[in-house]
């Protein structure tokens, strides 16, 4: 019986999204599974292509092998997708007007996708002529073309046997980090002949000999320096003589290898007694149910978490935990496998393409079973789910913004429909999408209304910035919130102080004329970088110098304008010149492990003040926190977006929940020069179910989601016109398909017109139901793929995080 491959090949177009017929050959007949990855010849030139094994057939009376091209050769000696994940590509193929393959390739981890050299080593297991036979005399096989299909068939065999593996020669692209260690390289007694020898002078060389005598452990140098008071010259002329040896030490990096402090299952309250209560017995009865466990900051939501992912454990089963962008939130993360120890695995962007391989590997092995991660880490192949985490639901790092545009909270849910386990979807400022679903009953809704120990939320007080700019100078700080933080240094408590930088920038700006340095390729202005005194575009990377003289009039009178948190840091050592100051940006968190030991500094009360953007709002908890100043609210309110106020509301709610979390009560002052907005009010009283009703209502009003569901289409071409005249082509397209009821916004062109030199052009439709809608979307895309050589792009961006 001749079996037959079903194959999902790496060319993505609408054509190869189903699987093509390819024949196994002879020797690799039942050797192959699906999930392995393979090379197979495609198209009429017969190019060399990767594919995935979609499915295994056995072929009929009526196949027509002869028309069967042939696989060339495998590349995995075990499937690297299983079952699940299949499935799972291919409704996001479907749901997200991506490719299959596209699907299949963001769920592998790096190091699979790239060109490392392959290693095939045999295991313990391996018998001793099997060994001669496959390996001759070699430790180790290169994994390359010039395998044989009688080579394969037995390398396949043996690794199904569990006999060999394959191993990848990951070069570590960040350097091996070491130390300079001492040592005595003589015996006491030759040293004590030594320092017998000695001038009297010799004070230094004398204690060195004394230390070494009665020390035969190495010891950092750096160390033994400061403790003898030696310089580096001293041990230096010992080496020569000698009496010491010096060796380089590799030192661990492991950003997670820092101790981890074991923590015990709190005693919980009533109202996380009933959210653990309702999450295990959906998981002991294996009832797919989604949660949204909406917890006011700090209402202990993550023992919560923890708690129900011990029971899932208990019952022999696995757990997956999503937390947003994870480098930044350290903390939870140092909290998870406090619990669970070994058992957790971390997949995040801060680890090493090899790291990230072990992890993977861990948890493929099914070595690891509680798995957190960021936003992909949701297509972690973890078996036997019994109950998966979103954190901070709401966040809008959750959704990919590049081919395939998923998001993972959906991505949960359909897993957790593939385990039949609960999926918990937790926040203090819910999503409206989610919170809506609750309502009506599509999410059970819990609750936890209070602080744990009863601790008030903080007092937030709203400081309108006209007023204080009527009364002083020019400054980032009020003199309340001036004067809070001085109280906090009397006290010796900290404050943490927020600038907000969503859609707002540094820039230079000629003061005679006006002029704005823009961006070459695109229609956006550069970006004032003072650590490296460059000027740089966001969108392309393009990079200047910054301008002594005006480029357009000559004038030399350039003036910085935004504030950049660099530039609030130096006003806040000019104001407060005692004050400790921890600066937590782009700029000085972008070394791996950086932000973990700027937050581990300013927990070990190194600094008292923590100045930061955005990412110091989420997820933090400090005891000792006890202020909370955001400098300028209203930037994000700014937007032209339907979700401009959720987001400011969520934003300064979860920062302003980061003072005052335990014994010690907390303040929190918002500076802001729109003290009357809706979002701004109601994140000072903090009450996110008021925010909920009034935001829907004017969601309603508006047609927004989540009234309205959305599909944003943007086309891009380096031709403005061509860009322009798809989007009006596909505008009259989808008119003469859809129902009346579909609203089309646009076509309008891009919130930064032109990227890169490729001109943008969207439009938006909201609609409720529309049966027609995606077979239409589809034939656009297949349209748009006869037209890509031209270089016309479109992308479809189904519930889109903004309509920009
Ligand atoms: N049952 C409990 N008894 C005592 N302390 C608790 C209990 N539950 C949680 N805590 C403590 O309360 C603090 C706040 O809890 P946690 O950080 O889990 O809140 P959260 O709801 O996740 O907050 P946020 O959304 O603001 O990040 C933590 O220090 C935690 O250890
Ligand atoms: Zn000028
Ligand atoms: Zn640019």
């Amino acid at each position: 019986m001749t079996q037959i491959a079903l194959v999902i090949v790496d060319v993505p177009t609408m054509q190869t999204n189903t699987p093509y017929s390819y024949l196994i050959p002879t020797t690799l007949q039942h050797q192959l599974q699906p999930g392995m990855r393979i090379t197979v010849p495609f198209g009429r030139g017969d190019r060399r292509v990767q594919g995935f094994v979609w499915a295994i057939q056995e072929a009929t009376a009526d196949t027509q092998l002869d028309d069967l091209k042939t696989i060339d050769s495998v590349m995995d000696l075990t499937p690297v997708i299983n079952a699940e994940l299949m499935s799972l590509a291919d409704w996001l193929a479907q749901t997200t007007y991506a490719f299959t393959i596209t699907c299949l390739q963001t769920m592998l981890p790096n190091v699979l996708k790239a060109k490392y050299e392959k290693w095939v080593t045999p295991l313990p297991t391996l018998s001793t002529e099997k060994r001669q036979a496959v390996f001759g005399n070699q430790t180790r096989l290169l994994w390359d073309d010039h395998l044989s299909t009688e080579q394969l068939h037995d390398l396949l065999q043996l690794s199904r046997q569990h006999d060999i593996e394959i191993s990848y020669a990951v070069k570590n692209q960040a350097r091996v980090k070491t130390v300079t260690m001492v040592q005595a390289n003589e015996t006491p007694e030759a040293l004590a002949t030594a320092k017998a020898g000695l001038r009297k002078t010799a004070t230094k060389q004398a204690s060195l000999l004394d230390y070494l005598i009665s020390h035969d452990a190495p010891i950092k140098q750096r160390d033994l320096e400061q403790q003898l008071n030696v310089s580096a010259s001293i041990l230096k002329t010992a080496e020569q003589n000698g009496w010491v040896k010096r060796t380089a030490q590799e030192v661990y990096r492991d950003p997670f290898q820092s101790a981890v402090i074991k923590t015990k299952p709190l005693t919980l309250n009533a109202d996380q007694e009933r959210a653990v209560s309702a999450i295990t017995s959906a998981t002991n009865q294996q009832d797919a149910k989604t949660f949204l466990l909406e917890g006011v900051t700090g209402s202990g939501k993550t023992e919560v978490y923890l708690q129900a992912i011990a029971n899932t454990l208990e019952h022999g089963k696995n757990a997956l935990m999503l937390v947003p962008e994870i480098s930044l939130t350290p903390q939870i993360v140092g909290r998870v496998r406090g619990r669970f120890g070994k058992q957790v695995a971390v997949l995040h962007s801060g680890l090493s393409v090899g790291e990230r391989f072990d992890e993977w590997r861990r948890i493929n092995r099914g070595e690891a079973r509680v798995v957190v991660g960021a936003r992909s880490a949701v297509f972690a192949p973890l078996n036997n789910l019994g109950v998966i985490i979103v954190d901070e639901e709401h966040e809008a790092s959750y959704k990919q913004d590049d081919n395939p545009r998923y998001h993972a909270r959906d991505v949960a849910i359909w897993r957790s429909h593939y385990h039949s386990c609960p999926v918990v979807l937790g926040s203090a400022t819910p999503s409206l999408e989610s919170r809506a679903r609750a309502q009506k009953q599509v999410y059970q809704l819990l609750n936890l209304p209070h602080r744990v120990n009863h601790q008030q939320l903080p007092d937030v007080s709203i400081i309108d910035m006209t007023e204080e700019l009527r009364h002083h100078k020019e400054s980032n700080f009020s003199s309340e919130l001036l004067s809070a933080i001085t109280t906090r240094l009397n006290r010796g408590e900290q404050s943490l102080l927020m600038l907000n930088r969503r859609g707002y920038s540094s820039f230079v700006m000629c003061r005679d004329c006006g002029f704005v340095v823009p961006c070459p390729n695109c229609d956006i202005s550069l970006t004032l970088h003072m650590d490296t005194k460059t000027m740089k575009c966001h969108y392309c990377g393009h990079e200047e110098p910054i301008p002594r003289v005006c480029p357009n009039c000559r004038g030399h009178h350039i003036r910085y304008y935004g504030t950049g948190t660099q530039k609030v840091e130096a006003e806040l050592h000019e104001l407060l010149p005692d004050a400790r100051i921890i600066r937590m940006d782009v700029d000085t968190t972008r070394r791996k492990g950086a932000h973990e030991r700027l937050l581990k500094q300013f927990g070990d009360h190194q600094a008292d003040i923590l100045l930061g953007t955005q990412m110091i709002a989420k997820g933090l908890d400090f005891p000792d926190v006890t202020l909370v100043g955001v400098l300028n609210a209203d930037t994000s309110l700014g937007l032209p977006d339907f979700r401009a106020s959720e987001r400011t509301f969520q934003l300064l709610t979860q920062v302003s929940g980061r003072a005052g979390r335990a014994d010690k009560p907390g303040q929190v002052f918002i500076q802001t020069y729109n003290p009357d907005h809706y979002a701004i009010q109601l994140a000072k009283r903090q009450d996110y179910e008021q925010f909920f009703v009034k935001e829907m209502r004017l969601r309603h009003r508006g047609n927004y989601p989540p009234y309205f569901y959305a599909v944003k289409l943007t086309a891009s071409d380096l031709d403005e016109r061509k860009a322009a005249t798809a989007m009006i082509s596909i505008v009259r397209q989808l008119k003469a398909t859809l129902s009346a009821n579909v609203i089309i916004l646009g076509p309008t062109p891009g919130a930064v017109a032109r990227i890169n030199n490729r001109y943008y052009y969207q439009l938006v439709i909201k609609y409720k139901h529309e049966p027609a809608l995606n077979q239409a979307l589809f034939t656009i895309l297949g349209q748009a793929q006869k037209q890509s050589r031209g270089g016309l792009q479109i992308a479809i961006d189904r519930n889109p995080m903004s309509f920009m």
